[in-house]
This record gives structure tokens, C-alpha cells and sequence, in this order.
């Protein structure tokens, strides 16, 4: 995940790093690392007399067991003596590590060329302008005029200082879509979220998977029809619901989709349902004609959330719909979809800032449960190699 992304933070971190070393004169000292696990001194320790003094005065039948206990530990020994010639070929039981020789103030100058690169390559990776600008800033802020003496860990300030400057840039207020539906729940009202974005992003989609979600922590929902403009996006979404077992409210295509998302919120307040998740039909911002159509629905049926659904494999495409959704209709958070499929990365670290709202979760695969929750610490351990996202490639749709 975000594997383009994550090789160039990294190089940049320990490109910087080897600025340091060179201008700290660094020199390599041997450390050893810890012992492996196993406790390699009790495997040689010579048995005491006593020990084997016992072991003689043992009954007969015990002398095969002695035998074999020997043979055992030998065999023990020579197991770990090849595991420690093993960690010594690749030189595991003992790090080289470099260690400046003097303190050093980190310049501008210093780094200026290890951030220039950083630009290209995060451009390259589909980062927009504005986010690649405010990273660099960030490294700065944390990096230029720092005192690093001998003692410190060269390596740990400076992939700190890449990782403080993503965090910085994902973190965007949060909304718990729980705490919405339970406060709502309270005073007997369902908690209704439309979904806008262009065509084919995977609102209809997603709109599934988060129904699939909400189900399994046991909240009711309905699914509204409100795609009444694309040809099969109703029939679409009643074999996802079908499927999910939950209802769909429609009315023919072509039918005014405010109109079925207000009798969607209807259905749900006379029946005491907590959430009704309401499609749109895929429109592109520059449509004025369909921008006019959205703000109508948001206008009438006066949803709690305005969900912007993006591609991450369009990058700055992304970027820019939410953007005009977002002047549109004032979108509350964003969810990004094919994430599974995107190396690049761009869209999941530019799009929350560009916009300045949340993304509330991440589509990564074809499975209704493949919808994770996002936050700025997950896609740091991912973007830092602290943690493995594995992706299904099964298919239930
Ligand atoms: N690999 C992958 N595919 C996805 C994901 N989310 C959606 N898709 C696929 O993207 C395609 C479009 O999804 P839809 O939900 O139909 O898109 P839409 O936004 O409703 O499209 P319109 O109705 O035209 O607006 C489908 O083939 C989905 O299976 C995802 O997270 N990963």
C-alpha cells in the first residue's frame, strides 16, 4: 500500500541522514545486538560433576534417557552454533552503526537538495502542489537550525522529522459516523448521508459496503436509489442490498433523486431506522447544470454527512472534484476508493488536506467488507513500513 510513497519518505530520510554523518564527520562503530532468544550460553555450559555424578548413579533403565538427553543437546548445540556462524556470516549478533564525532546544527542548506528531489519525486507520485509544498515546509520546521550531538540517533531524528511532517498534513478533524447515528438514534431520527463524486468512482459501491458496515455493528439501514440518471445504477444497488439484506427505496429512472431520497427518509422515520445512505448519479463538477442538480438535494433533504467518494488512481483529479464538491455542497468527509490498486499513493495523502476535511475510510478491494477506517497514525505505520495492509483480491461484486 502507497508503496511509491513510501519508498521516497524513506529514501528522504536517510538521505538526510547521510548529510548529517558527512557533516558530523560520523565514524562506524561495532555494537552488539541483542542476544538471539534462545539462551545460547546454557546450551554450552559444561554440566556440572554433580550433575553427571547423578546421572551415573541413575537406574539402568534411565542410561538410554541420559544417552539421548546427550545426543539431544548435542544436536541443540550444533543447531544454534550454526543459527550463531549464520548470524555472524550476515553479522546479526553484531551492528555496525555510525556515530558523528561532533555536534552538528542542521543548515537550510544542508538539506536543500535531498527536498528538492523529495518535490519532483512526490509530484511524480501524484501529490498535489499545495501538499508537496506544505511537506517540505513541515520537514524544514522540524529539521533546519536542530542541535544533534554525538549521542544522539541520527537515524531515529530524521525519520521522526518525515514522520511529523505526514502526520501534520493528515490530520484533518475526524468524524466518528457512530457518535452521529447513536446521537441521533436518542432523539428518534435516522441519520441520513448522501454520497456525491463523479461517475464511476464507486459511490454505488461503496455505499454497499458501508451499509454492509453499519449492519454488522448492528444498526438498521436503507439504501436510497438516488442515481435515478445512469442506467442500471438502480438495479445496481438493489442486487447490492439484496445481497446485504437490507431495503432499498426507488422510484423509476429518471425520477427526481431528491424526491427519492426524502421519501427514503420518510420510510426510515416511520420505521424507526437509523441510517438511510443515499446514492447520486456520477456527475463532473464542471457540469453546472448537474452541480445545480446536487445542491438541490442536499437542500431539501438536509442530510447529516455529504460524503465526496474519490478514485485514488485518478490522483490530482481527485483532488481537484473534491475540491469543487466541496465549494458545491460543502462536503463533511471524503471516502477514497481503489486504494487496493493505486502504488502511487498521491490522492490518500494530498486529498483530506487540499480540502481541509477528513477522510473517513478507505476502499481497498471488491469484498463489502474491503471499506477500512482511515486515520493519520494507520497510514503513517503504513507509509513507514511499521505495519503490512494485505489486500483480498476476491470478488462479491
Ligand atoms: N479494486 C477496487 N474496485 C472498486 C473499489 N470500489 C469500487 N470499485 C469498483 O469500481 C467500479 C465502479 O463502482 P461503482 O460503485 O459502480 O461506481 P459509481 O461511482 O457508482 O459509478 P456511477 O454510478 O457511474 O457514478 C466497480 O467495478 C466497483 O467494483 C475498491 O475499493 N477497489
Amino acid at each position: 500500500m502507497f508503496g511509491k510513497l513510501k519508498e521516497k519518505l524513506l529514501q528522504t530520510a536517510s538521505k538526510i541522514t547521510e548529510k548529517i554523518y558527512t557533516k558530523g564527520e560520523a565514524e562506524e562503530i561495532k555494537e552488539e545486538k541483542k542476544k538471539p532468544k534462545i539462551p545460547i550460553t546454557g546450551l554450552f555450559k559444561k554440566e556440572s560433576k554433580a550433575s553427571v555424578e547423578e546421572e551415573k548413579t541413575e537406574p539402568e533403565i534411565k542410561t538410554e534417557t541420559v544417552i539421548e538427553k546427550k545426543v539431544e543437546k548435542e544436536e541443540e548445540v550444533k543447531e544454534e552454533e550454526k543459527k550463531i556462524s549464520l548470524f555472524d556470516r550476515f553479522g546479526l549478533t553484531r551492528a555496525i552503526k555510525k556515530v558523528i564525532k561532533k555536534e552538528v546544527v542542521i543548515l537550510e542548506e544542508d538539506i536543500e537538495d535531498v527536498l528538492e528531489e523529495l518535490e519532483i519525486e512526490l509530484l511524480e507520485a501524484d501529490v498535489a502542489l499545495e501538499v508537496v509544498e506544505k511537506l517540505i515546509e513541515n520537514i524544514k520546521n522540524e529539521l533546519v537550525g536542530k542541535k544533534i550531538s554525538p549521542d544522539d540517533d541520527v537515524e531515529e531524528i530524521t525519520i521522526n522529522a518525515v514522520k511529523n511532517a505526514i502526520k501534520n498534513i493528515l490530520s484533518q478533524e475526524k468524524i466518528d459516523i457512530e457518535e452521529i447515528i447513536k446521537k441521533n438514534k436518542a432523539q428518534g431520527k435516522p441519520t441520513v448521508i448522501v454520497f456525491v463524486g463523479i461517475n464511476g468512482t464507486g459511490k454505488t459501491t461503496t455505499i454497499a459496503k458501508l451499509a454492509y458496515k453499519l449492519k454488522q455493528k448492528g444498526y438498521s439501514v436503507v439504501l436510497a436509489a438516488g442515481d435515478t440518471f445512469r442506467a442500471g445504477a438502480i438495479e445496481q444497488l438493489e442486487q447490492h442490498a439484496k445481497n446485504i439484506g437490507v431495503k432499498v427505496i426507488k422510484h423509476k429512472q429518471g425520477a427526481d433523486s431528491a424526491a427519492v431520497i426524502y421519501d427514503a427518509i420518510q420510510h426510515a422515520k416511520a420505521r424507526g431506522i437509523d441510517v438511510v445512505l443515499a446514492d447520486t448519479a456520477g456527475r463532473q463538477a464542471t457540469n453546472t447544470n448537474l452541480m445545480e442538480e446536487i445542491k438541490k438535494v442536499v437542500r431539501v433533504t438536509k442530510p447529516d454527512l455529504v460524503i465526496f467518494v474519490g478514485d485514488a488512481l485518478t490522483g490530482n483529479d481527485a483532488v481537484y472534484q473534491a475540491e469543487e464538491f466541496n465549494k458545491a455542497v460543502d462536503i463533511d468527509g471524503i471516502i477514497l476508493t481503489k486504494v487496493d490498486a493505486d502504488a502511487k499513493g498521491g490522492a490518500a495523502l494530498s486529498i483530506g488536506y487540499a480540502i481541509g476535511k477528513p477522510i473517513l475510510y478507505l476502499g481497498v478491494g471488491q469484498r463489502y467488507s474491503d471499506l477500512i477506517e482511515f486515520d493519520a497514525d494507520w497510514m503513517v505505520k503504513k507509509l513507514f513500513g511499521e505495519e503490512e495492509f494485505e489486500f483480498s483480491t476476491e470478488r462479491e461484486f
